[in-house]
């Protein structure tokens, strides 16, 4: 079994138990009764074609408490206090990990972020079923995670379009050039190359300069992981990153909104003018 195989039998577990205490209609019709989703694609710099694009870096910051490959990475006792902070320094999305067992998260970490701030924010999670997307909704999830090397092509079309009629958007992750294929087929907007291989966790950040090309400019591209200080992310943007997703680097300074502030200099001041 992969790392991420393993991640996701213990999800659906988990979902399962979470699905024995409410049923399917009660979530759908809270989903339905939540304010509409914030303009995740737009707060990521996104235009329709890709040609007014700004020159900003942007940047998704996480709210990651311990991960597979690092173990305990910081307590975060108040999560909502945290995503002030990366508010305070700029972050145009907040992700929050959902996932309890090797992640550390929870919907009730998610709950205090969404009442802290009114940015967009992603449900960080391994999301393989459409009751995870309503359940994101009902929570006040502006985006959903779809990581392609977890979805055959079926299930992630119907996981992307229920997000979209939920008015939400999906980061679709990819890590090789097929699954970048496949999620410029399935219709991604928002495509993220994860630098770390969630079967062997290994981190390459070169894979980002080698996939980033293949995505066409009316996409967002995010470049996700292993951004360890300004130079990594200098080098992220000047390969065609519209935005970052850090966790680990954010989670571990002492002042994470300074750190925000650097990484967003860094990565505006590399970026070429304009993605063609
Ligand atoms: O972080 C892990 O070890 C991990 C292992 C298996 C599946 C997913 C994993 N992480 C999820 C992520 O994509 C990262 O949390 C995110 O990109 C931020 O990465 P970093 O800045 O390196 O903390």
């Amino acid at each position: 079994m992969t790392v991420l195989e393993d991640i996701i039998a213990g999800v659906r577990e988990d979902l399962e138990a979470r699905r024995a205490g409410i049923d399917d209609a009660a979530i759908r019709s809270r989903a339905l009764a939540a304010p509409p989703a914030r303009d995740a694609f737009a707060a990521l710099g996104g235009t329709a074609d890709g040609t007014g694009r700004d020159t900003v870096l942007r940047v998704v910051s996480e709210v990651k408490r311990k991960s597979p490959s690092k173990g305990a990475l910081a307590d975060i006792p108040a999560p909502a206090d945290l995503a002030r902070e990366y508010r305070d320094g700029g972050a145009s999305v907040i992700s929050v990990l959902t996932e309890e067992r090797r992640f550390g998260g929870s919907l009730a970490d998610f709950d205090a972020v969404r009442a802290a701030v009114d940015l967009p924010l992603l449900r960080k999670d391994f999301t393989v079923e459409p009751f995870q997307v309503w359940e994101a909704r009902a929570h006040g999830a502006d985006l959903v995670l779809l990581i392609v090397a977890a979805l055959d092509d079926g299930p992630l079309r119907e996981l992307l379009g229920l997000a979209r009629e939920l008015g939400m958007e999906a980061l679709v992750e990819t890590h090789t050039e097929d699954e970048v294929d496949r999620a410029v087929s399935a219709g991604a907007r928002i495509i993220g190359v994860n630098v770390r291989n969630l079967k062997t966790l290994d981190v390459d950040r070169s894979n980002f300069a080698r996939l980033a090309g293949r995505i066409p400019p009316s996409a967002v591209v995010i470049a996700e992981s292993g951004v360890r200080d300004a130079d990594d992310v200098a080098e992220y943007a000047a390969h065609g990153a519209d935005a970052i997703l850090v966790g680990e680097a954010l989670v571990r300074d002492n002042a994470p909104a300074d750190a925000l502030r650097r990484f967003i200099a860094a990565g505006t001041a590399a970026r070429p003018p304009r993605r063609a």
